[in-house]
């Protein structure tokens, strides 16, 4: 997906946040090696896992969600952030990428915090109890979904807990949608913030990232 800043200062962002572990850079490096340019371009930037990370901990989660694991960057980033004793469900249909995933969550010591779950995301969130209880949830998946995901997270969002969806702007072709993933995300977008139940902000965070919180 295209920066949407100057890629010289993309790359001076990088190289300004906490830096990455041996363990992320080796599944970032392995994530390239093994896969061809179009599919290891999904992974989260560094500066965009620091990010979770930090929101993660902010919002002093327990339990969280993410829609979109591949080889396993965010749910690294993720896991890290939450209290003792807190877990992930990652969500993915792909057996492959995820067990690239499965790999370093062993090596990063989060087998114990992470449950995969291989089906299509939308069934896994809508046979999640329909209570309020989820702290953060991560949403990087196929964009036509996105409204679907939205539609079936926020009720189970706990009031003051947040989510997070990635590539909202979508290279800015938000503002002259060309697709149908390109329409499903401005089409949320524009959802998004005449939504009473949620306060949001947009951020030009590499692809853009939404941030929303559910209001108390
Ligand atoms: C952009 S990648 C996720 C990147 C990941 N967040 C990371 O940091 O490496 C999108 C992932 O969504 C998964 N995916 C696509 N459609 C899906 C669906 N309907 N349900 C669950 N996962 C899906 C793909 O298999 C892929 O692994």
């Amino acid at each position: 997906m295209a920066d949407i800043i100057d890629p010289a200062v993309g790359d001076y962002l990088l190289t300004h946040c906490t830096p990455a572990d041996e363990v992320l850079r080796d599944l970032a490096a392995e994530t390239w090696a093994k896969f061809p340019p179009g599919a290891a371009g999904m992974q989260v930037s560094h500066d965009e896992g620091a990010l979770l990370t930090m929101l993660v901990r902010l919002t002093g989660a327990t339990n969280a969600v993410e829609v979109g694991t591949f080889t396993g960057y965010s749910s690294i980033c993720i896991a890290r952030g939450l209290r003792p004793g807190g877990r992930l469900l990652a969500c993915d249909v792909s057996e492959e990428w995820t067990s690239v995933a499965r790999d370093y969550w062993q090596r990063a010591g989060l087998t114990d915090r992470i449950e995969l779950r291989i089906a299509p995301a939308l069934a896994t969130l809508r046979a999640l109890p329909a209570d309020p209880v989820i702290d953060f949830a991560f949403v990087d998946a196929d964009k036509t979904g996105y409204p679907d995901y939205y539609d079936a997270l926020v009720p189970r969002l706990r009031p003051g807990g947040l989510m997070v969806f990635d590539n909202v702007l979508r290279g800015g072709r938000v503002l002259d949608p060309s697709d149908d993933a390109d329409r499903a995300v401005a089409g949320l977008n524009d959802r998004i913030v005449t939504d009473e139940r949620v306060e949001s902000v947009m951020l030009p965070v590499r692809d853009g990232v939404t941030l929303i919180r559910r209001r108390d």
